[in-house]
């Protein structure tokens, strides 16, 4: 779930692009990238780091140009060394650059065919080099010398085909243009909008609403799933479904955690979906346990409040901020290892005593993963003198690997996994667990948007909706990318410094 954002404008889009990156730095603390494009001459940083630590004045300076893409990245593939923080560059054709927010689940077979066929070489082991080689290299069959908005259709459609998972990417084409596309599923979100200024009209588009909504940007519509946008250097802007047999299921869990509440994905109010799962959580509380003796609704930071404050308001109890959270640490989840993330929940959040002393809390997050974070929550809510602790999910138990842009490999990893809900209480060592039912946190969304009848729901329930995931898959991913695999992996490619053959700013 990286952040990804492209913009055509009338004049220099570098900081509109920092900004935007900034929004959505809540999809990816590893590593950020911009990309931006004058005449025929493309300006690169990337690195590892906040979008305010890769990006200082001295870089900011020198990236020029009207036309632009940004990335923030939160790796899935590969490893998470600088040399794979995006946008990545091709040179031929045109040279293009590309940033991806997903994963390809057959980026090995493609990069195999891309050398032995293709005669690619790619460099990494980022799914996303993979996608921009099959980009590059379906632009190139077109072998046209001024490329139209149609051959960049028909480069998507092939790409469609050649490519399974979930991807959101935007690709910047030297001289050209911007072209953005999404998945045939539509799993990984993806939007645009446009802005009016004195010298004409400016697009962007950007993982989620929030972006345009921070630089003025008016919100469009959602790209659909495999529909394509290609917007050339004039502003002139073209839209193609570019897949057959096409549905709208996105991620599920874009809206249970990833994406910002003030965002709108696929005409869905994330706030208000989270809204109706806190409702719908309460109305499970008063079926399981209609005398309930609960004294006070306790959530905890940051994503679970806009749940939790409406399931206090439904079941007639106090919510309370019972855990101050440390502004100036980052999402605990997406840290890259465990250690890391055992770590920095201690030092996030910190409770107040007055809220627990004596009370049957029930904590509310909106969902357990790993685990990391409940397990030490309901601990520091019986220091704190609570009478009993029960704790609330608003989200089903998380069971089974992602394998669309979500770093949840190993199933083994996942504190759900083979335990029923009871047993993850007892795990967790709270007195009552009580879960959201997947059709309640389907209905949580499909009320915003009726046209929404699927989901990517595989964490939950082990369905993957490209329908390209079998069991000796899920076994590689979880060798390749269990959290002890990544630790060595980690340590042997830190001091691969990326290479880059467009301008590079140090
Ligand atoms: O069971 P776990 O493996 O701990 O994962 C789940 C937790 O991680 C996330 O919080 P995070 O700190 O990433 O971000 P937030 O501040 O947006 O809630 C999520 O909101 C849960 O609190
Ligand atoms: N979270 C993402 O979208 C990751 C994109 C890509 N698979 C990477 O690892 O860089
Ligand atoms: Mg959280």
């Amino acid at each position: 779930m990286c952040g990804i954002v492209g913009i055509v404008a009338k004049s220099y889009v570098n900081q509109t692009i920092f900004d935007a990156l900034t929004v959505l730095q809540h999809r990816g603390q590893d590593a950020a990238g911009m990309v931006t494009c004058e005449g025929n001459k493309f300006f690169l940083r990337k690195d590892n780091g906040l979008v305010n630590e890769v990006f200082r004045t001295r870089h900011m300076k020198r990236l020029v140009g009207n036309v632009g893409i940004g990335h923030v990245r939160y790796p899935t593939a590969g490893s998470s060394s600088s040399a794979e923080a995006q946008p990545f560059y091709v040179n031929s054709p045109y040279g293009i650059a590309l940033a991806h927010n997903g994963n390809l689940t057959n980026a090995e077979e493609l990069a195999d065919k891309m050398f032995r066929a293709d005669l690619r070489h790619i460099n990494t082991t980022s799914d996303s080099e993979v996608l921009l080689n099959v980009v590059a290299h379906e632009l190139q069959r077109q072998g046209k010398l001024k490329p139209q908005a149609e051959d960049m259709f028909e480069a998507v459609r092939r790409v469609h085909e050649r490519c399974k998972g979930g991807y959101a990417a935007v690709a910047m084409i030297t001289g050209y243009g911007m072209l953005a596309f999404r998945d045939p599923n539509g799993i990984r979100p993806l939007t645009y909008g446009k802005r009016e200024t004195e010298q004409g009209t400016e697009y962007m588009v950007a993982s989620e609403s929030v972006a345009l909504d921070i630089s003025g940007f008016e919100r469009v519509r959602d790209i659909e799933p495999g529909e394509a946008i290609y917007i050339d250097m004039d502003g002139n802007v073209s839209t193609q479904q570019c897949a057959e047999g096409t549905q709208l299921a996105p991620c599920l869990f874009e809206y249970v955690y990833l994406a910002r509440p003030d965002s709108i994905i696929d005409d869905v109010h994330v706030h208000n979906s989270r809204m109706r799962m806190g409702k719908k959580l309460a109305e499970k509380v008063l079926r399981e346990r209609p005398d309930h003796d609960i004294d006070v609704i306790i959530p905890i930071p940051d994503t679970s409040r806009t749940s939790a404050m409406e399931m206090a308001k439904d079941l007639g109890v106090m919510f309370r901020e019972g855990f101050i959270k440390n502004r100036y640490i980052g999402r605990t989840f997406i840290m890259p290892g465990q250690t890391q993330r055992k770590k920095s929940v201690r030092r996030k959040l910190n409770p107040i005593g007055m809220e627990f002393k004596d009370k049957v809390v029930m904590l509310v997050d909106d969902s357990i993963v790993r685990g990391t974070t409940s397990s030490q929550i309901v601990e520091m809510a019986r220091d704190a003198g609570a009478k009993k602790v029960y704790f609330a999910s608003a989200a089903p138990a998380v069971k089974f690997p992602n394998v669309y842009g979500i770093d949840m490999p190993a199933a083994e990893e996942l504190i759900a996994h083979g335990r029923t809900d009871d047993e993850v209480g007892e795990e967790i060592g709270c007195d009552w667990m009580i879960y959201q039912d997947l059709d309640d946190l389907k209905a949580s969304v499909t009320e915003g948007n009726e046209n929404i009848t699927a989901f990517d729901t595989c964490v939950f329930d082990g369905q993957y909706v490209a329908g390209d995931i079998d069991a000796s898959y899920l076994e590689r991913l979880s060798q390749a990318r269990n959290d002890d695999a990544k630790g060595s992996d980690d340590k042997k490619v830190k001091s691969n410094k990326s290479s880059n053959l467009c301008s590079e700013i140090d």
